[in-house]
């Protein structure tokens, strides 16, 4: 756990935060009456319900995602399915490497992520706790081990390293750094790669296999050509979709940090490779500060931030390119316009080991919580990798065709078939020849071209052909000739770059705004900003009185009337009491229905902290006319 301060400077108590949130029903871990009878495996954890304010907080935090990357960036959403055909994810690469590395405690049988079990080892070794002591260590005592584990740890925690590490080196260090399972101290089993997709079939014969979707983004890039006919052809231009994603995680042991079924909004912003990726509306976010956590600063194993504007990141080539400047700048504002914590946001780049190797650049939006800086919106430039590996399975065009200036000239070795002849001589086998001669480079088509004058045949690779893969080609089915083309268009695959998250940004959001008076630490308050909280206004009259009872309903049902979420509080409780009740639920504004209020209609408006208020004028607007919302003369 790492130690974190409340908004007021407090030691932050995850457990008082969590029984908050539960017992204001924010979340419920799923199927709890099964749990608790004991009727259910350990195996089903990682599964949450949400509450009526953890609904609402949702759905206001992708409102306001929608609004400000949907909306203003005028993005194509799309909502594609999650049940996905093998084909798909065995071409995209899920199938083969979405894998982590997996150990099982040898007494009690608990899984356990190989990598998280090593970092958290070594971490409570550091602060030395005892429990954390393999036999190894407990020999050396204070000697060479703990040495190990203060080197190890900077190398695996702050350079991350451990993020790449093969089965070979997590289990050599498992074994050199006698890690045990810091439950229980047993000795743990070699790591083995576990997927971490959830298969199951489609139709009743189950022979079609299929998976529930790790991220949203395949269903956008097999929608790519036709999003870009939708968007008249114009690039660049982005796709964007909201929705469950699954993945089954080792472990799920970290709260709503670590699940197995969440929400994932993820943009795919298409982009021209050439011309540096330059973004038109840079400009917007170029003065912006970031903390940056950079390769460079990580490889040195420090963790220092560096305060810097995008435009600086971007001309030091920091951050590779404007497009990814300008995503780092709007994840920014957008966490910020939530509720964030400025103090408790970085951005840190991903080592080279970390990043899909086809990627280009990565940076994550980290937030500091009870459990270290966490992961909650990755960026990623995934270059042209996904649309190219879709098209080379599939045949189809995921490419952008756009019309020259000015038509360019070039040569170019081509391929002449004889059809009459090709087709006889391979039969079934002419449609993967002829692809196999038409893939050869221009380098290969100039050497290939050599060897058919002096041998009359070449010999090419043509997989799936028998005996070996190999078929010979003679000279009167093929030649080579070097050519001028003119090209009045340019063919070309978009780079992708990529921000993905939100699941995790709910949970540290709430523990960025929590805090707690001097007075009474038991009982919390949510600072949640207006345009997030799950509720707007609480009502709270000083009497139950039948003439309180017709003020109150009119007062809420105008303000639903203006889609303003309201909650009555008509209990005995004295008036700061009920209050600081609703404070828990992060209810920043409170109106108090008095004795007046049946006189003169006139309120007592409060609001939690004297917070700016985004958005003021429409918040000054409704001010203005709450005296005519609880009005006998608008009464139905
Ligand atoms: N198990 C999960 N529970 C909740 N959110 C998740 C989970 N896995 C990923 N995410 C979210 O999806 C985003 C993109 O996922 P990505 O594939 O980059 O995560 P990751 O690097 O695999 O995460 P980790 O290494 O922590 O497992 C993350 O930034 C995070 O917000």
């Amino acid at each position: 756990m790492s130690d974190t301060k409340t908004l007021t400077g407090d030691p932050f108590i995850r457990g008082l935060f969590e029984s908050l949130l539960k017992r204001r029903l924010f979340y419920t871990e799923a199927f709890e009456i099964y749990r608790t009878s004991g009727s259910l495996h350990s195996d089903s954890r990682g599964l949450f319900d949400y509450g009526p304010p953890g609904c609402a907080l949702q759905s206001n935090i992708f409102e306001v995602w929608r609004r400000h990357f949907v909306l203003e960036e005028d993005m194509l959403e799309v909502d594609c399915t999650i049940l996905t055909p093998e084909e798909v994810f065995k071409t995209s690469g899920h199938v083969d490497k979405f894998e982590d590395w997996m150990c099982k405690d040898s007494k009690s049988g608990d899984f356990l992520r190989a990598n998280h079990l090593i970092e958290n080892v070594l971490e409570a070794r550091l602060k030395g706790d005892k429990t954390a002591r393999g036999v190894a260590v407990d020999d050396t005592e204070k000697g060479d081990a703990k040495v190990d584990a203060k080197k190890e740890k900077r190398k695996i925690k702050d350079i991350k390293a451990i993020d790449n590490y093969d089965g070979t080196e997590l289990g050599e260090l498992i074994e050199r750094l006698d890690i045990r399972n810091l439950d229980g101290n047993n000795k743990v089993s070699p790591p083995v790669p576990f997927n971490l997709i959830f298969k199951t079939t489609l139709g009743p014969n189950s022979a079609s296999p299929a998976y529930l979707r790790p991220e949203t983004a395949q269903g956008q890039f097999l929608n790519f050509k036709k999003l870009l006919d939708y968007n008249q052809n114009t690039m660049p231009f982005a796709s964007a979709s909201i929705g469950k994603s699954f993945r089954n995680e080792i472990s799920p042991r970290s709260g709503l940090l670590r699940v197995r079924e969440f929400l994932m909004a993820e943009i795919e912003h298409f982009v021209d490779p050439e011309g540096g990726k330059k973004h038109q509306r840079f400009n917007e976010v170029n003065n912006i500060q970031l903390n940056l956590l950079d390769r460079a600063t990580q490889l040195s194993g420090k963790t220092d931030l560096r305060n810097m504007t995008l435009e600086q990141a971007v001309e030091k080539k920091i951050v590779d390119n404007e497009t990814l400047g300008y995503f780092l700048g709007r994840i920014y504002l957008f966490l910020l316009y939530i509720g964030v914590d400025k103090s408790k946001l970085r951005f840190r780049q991903h080592m080279a080991n970390e990043m899909a190797h086809y990627a280009a650049d990565c940076w994550d939006a980290e937030l500091l919580t009870s459990y270290g800086w966490i992961e909650c919106v990755g960026c990623a430039d995934r270059s042209a990798y996904d649309l190219t590996v879709h098209s080379k399975k599939t045949g189809g065009s995921l490419i952008v065709r756009e019309p020259r200036l000015e038509p360019l000239k070039i040569e170019e070795w081509q391929v002449d078939i004889n059809k009459a002849k090709f087709g006889p001589t391979f039969r079934k086998d002419e449609k993967s020849v002829e692809a196999a001669l038409q893939a050869l480079g221009q380098t290969q088509r100039e050497e290939l071209s050599e060897v058919l004058k002096e041998n009359g045949h070449i010999t090419i690779q043509v997989p799936g052909t028998l005996p070996d893969d190999k078929i010979d080609v003679s000279k009167e089915l093929v030649s080579f000739e070097k050519r001028t083309i003119v090209q009045n268009t340019r063919d070309y695959t978009p780079n992708v770059i990529e921000p993905s998250g939100i699941g995790r940004i709910l949970y540290s959001l709430l523990e960025h705004v929590y805090w707690h008076r001097p007075d009474d630490v038991a009982r919390g308050v949510l600072s949640l900003p207006l345009f997030v909280a799950p509720t707007k206004v609480l009502i709270v009259p000083l009497s139950n009185h039948q003439t309180f009872i017709l003020v109150i309903r009119r007062v809420s049902q105008r303000l639903r009337q203006f889609g303003i979420s309201c909650r009555v509080d008509d209990s005995g409780a004295s008036i700061g009491k009920r209050y600081a009740r609703n404070d828990e639920l992060g209810i920043p504004l409170g109106i108090t229905i008095d004795f007046d209020t049946i006189k003169d209609d006139s309120i007592t408006l409060r609001e939690r902290q004297h917070e700016t208020i985004d958005n003021q004028e429409v918040w000054d607007d409704i001010f203005k006319r709450l005296p005519e919302f609880i009005s006998q003369e608008g009464d139905d």
